[in-house]
């Protein structure tokens, strides 16, 4: 970034108040008698409801439309382990685009924990608060086990959304990138760099949706993860192959596709260069890709490229996954977001960029024309059809597969955030 773009970030977040969200009133507060009924004595009714049925809490607190979303910084986009109070402006961004896209109200909650375990149990107390939570930005391979503990131990859903979100998104993402490119997922020769949160959870999601793990290479810092490797986790091993390529230049050489969920700059033009015909790349570190889009362009005329930014073309980021995925999750009341539901979004967002543009996201984007092609993979964040769409796959994957508390909406499909508490 320039440095004027950097001082524009940093007066956006100061000015004219510090922060991106505020908490607002929903009922009224200007009398006495409005008061006695917020406040004491009007309060104790509700609570002698909740304590005499705990599910009373979504009838009269604004737990059903309420997530948290936790970090302990470890791993903040990709600037790394910068502790919990760094991430408070990523977590508050969350927030943002929660309440935005999905007119969900949240609440980031940053934990100075020493052990997974001190993370966890930290969580595990205070779940009952919310209607989900939602994981960010916390690094492998202490994410799994949190993730895990935490689903297990909460009757809401617990998400990672690095794990999860990013996953969904790429799939869409990836599976209509090769449709494009002429090739199909089955068969395609994928590198990905990164063996992290993100990497890990888009490599299985890819699988699930037909890539073969033999196709698929890995790395972490220390180059491809084979089966001679005796440094492996036990999630990096689910990835292991045998094969004789050691680097990123080894490895990318006529790959189909490369997925970067790593680190900024790693990519290099030579290695785009070497790649199959109408290569996919998504460089998808946050917010310095593992190449910038215009090398990649000029090193391959014919790629199809996808970052994680809002200020290139085809922004493949876990933003079009998580507020959606949430809403429909809540609005069910499930008790988890299974597979079911994740494939379920995987869908409904692939399909919906084949659909013609509607005139409010070109104007968002300043664009005469967006057409299913190289340049849109995947729909723009802004557009609204992505409340409608994805919440509805997933409320109804959540009813189909068991784990719904509620029926599917009366009041869907959602057009508009104003229609979220229904009529
Ligand atoms: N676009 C999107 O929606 C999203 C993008 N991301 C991006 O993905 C990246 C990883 O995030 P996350 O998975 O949460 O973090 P993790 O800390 O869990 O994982 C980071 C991974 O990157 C690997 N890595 C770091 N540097 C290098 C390098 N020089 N060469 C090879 N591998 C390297 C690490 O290797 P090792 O295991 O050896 O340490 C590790 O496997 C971030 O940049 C983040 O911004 C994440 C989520 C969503
Ligand atoms: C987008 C996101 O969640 C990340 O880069 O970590
Ligand atoms: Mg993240």
């Amino acid at each position: 970034m320039t440095d004027a773009k950097k001082q524009a970030a940093l007066d956006y977040h100061a000015n004219p108040i510090p922060g991106k969200l505020s908490v607002e009133l929903t009922k009224p507060t200007a009398t006495a008698r409005d008061l006695s009924l917020a406040y004491s004595p009007g309060v104790a009714e509700p609570v002698r409801e909740i304590a005499s049925d705990p599910e009373n809490a979504y009838l009269y607190t604004g737990k059903g439309n309420l997530v948290a979303v936790i970090s302990d910084g470890s791993a903040i986009l990709g600037l790394g382990n910068l502790g919990p109070l760094a991430s408070k402006p990523v977590m508050e961004g969350k927030g943002v685009l929660f309440k935005r896209f999905a007119g969900i109200n949240s609440v980031d909650i940053e934990v100075n924990a020493e052990s997974p375990q001190a993370f966890i149990d930290t969580v595990a107390r205070i779940a009952d608060t919310w209607g989900g939570i939602n994981l960010e930005d916390i690094k492998a391979p202490e994410c799994f086990e949190i993730e895990q503990a935490l689903i297990e131990q909460c009757s809401i859903p617990v998400f990672h959304d690095d794990q999860h979100g990013t996953a969904i998104v790429t799939a869409a993402g990836m599976l209509n990138a090769l449709d494009i490119a002429g090739k199909s997922l089955d068969s395609a020769r994928i590198v990905c760099l990164g063996a992290g949160a993100a990497a890990i959870a888009c490599m299985k999601l890819l699988v699930s949706c037909g890539a073969r793990p033999e196709n698929i290479v890995m790395l972490d810092r220390k180059g491809v993860i084979h089966s001679g490797r005796e440094d492996l986790n036990q999630y990096k091993a689910m990835f292991a192959v045998e094969t004789d390529k050691r680097t990123l230049t080894d490895a990318i050489e006529g790959a189909d596709a490369f997925v970067g969920l790593s680190g900024p700059g790693l990519m290099s033009a030579d290695h785009i260069r070497s790649m199959a015909a109408n290569p996919v790349v998504f460089a998808c570190t946050n917010p310095d890709p593992e190449i910038h889009p215009d090398l990649a362009r000029e090193a391959r005329p014919d790629v199809i490229m996808a970052t994680g930014r809002s200020d290139y073309p085809n922004q493949v980021n876990n933003v079009l996954g998580f507020p959606f995925i949430f809403r429909g999750a809540l609005d069910v009341r499930a008790t988890r977001i299974n597979e079911e539901m994740k494939v379920a979004a995987v869908h409904a967002l692939k399909d919906l960029a084949r659909e013609p543009v509607p005139k409010e996201v070109l104007e968002a984007y300043e664009m005469d024309e967006m057409r299913f092609g190289p340049e849109y993979i995947i729909p723009t964040p802004v557009d609204i059809r992505l409340l409608e769409r994805i919440s509805s796959a997933v409320a109804q994957a959540a009813v189909d597969s068991g784990v719904a508390r509620k029926p599917y909406p009366s009041h869907y499909p959602l057009k508009t955030v104003d229609d979220v508490y229904g009529g």
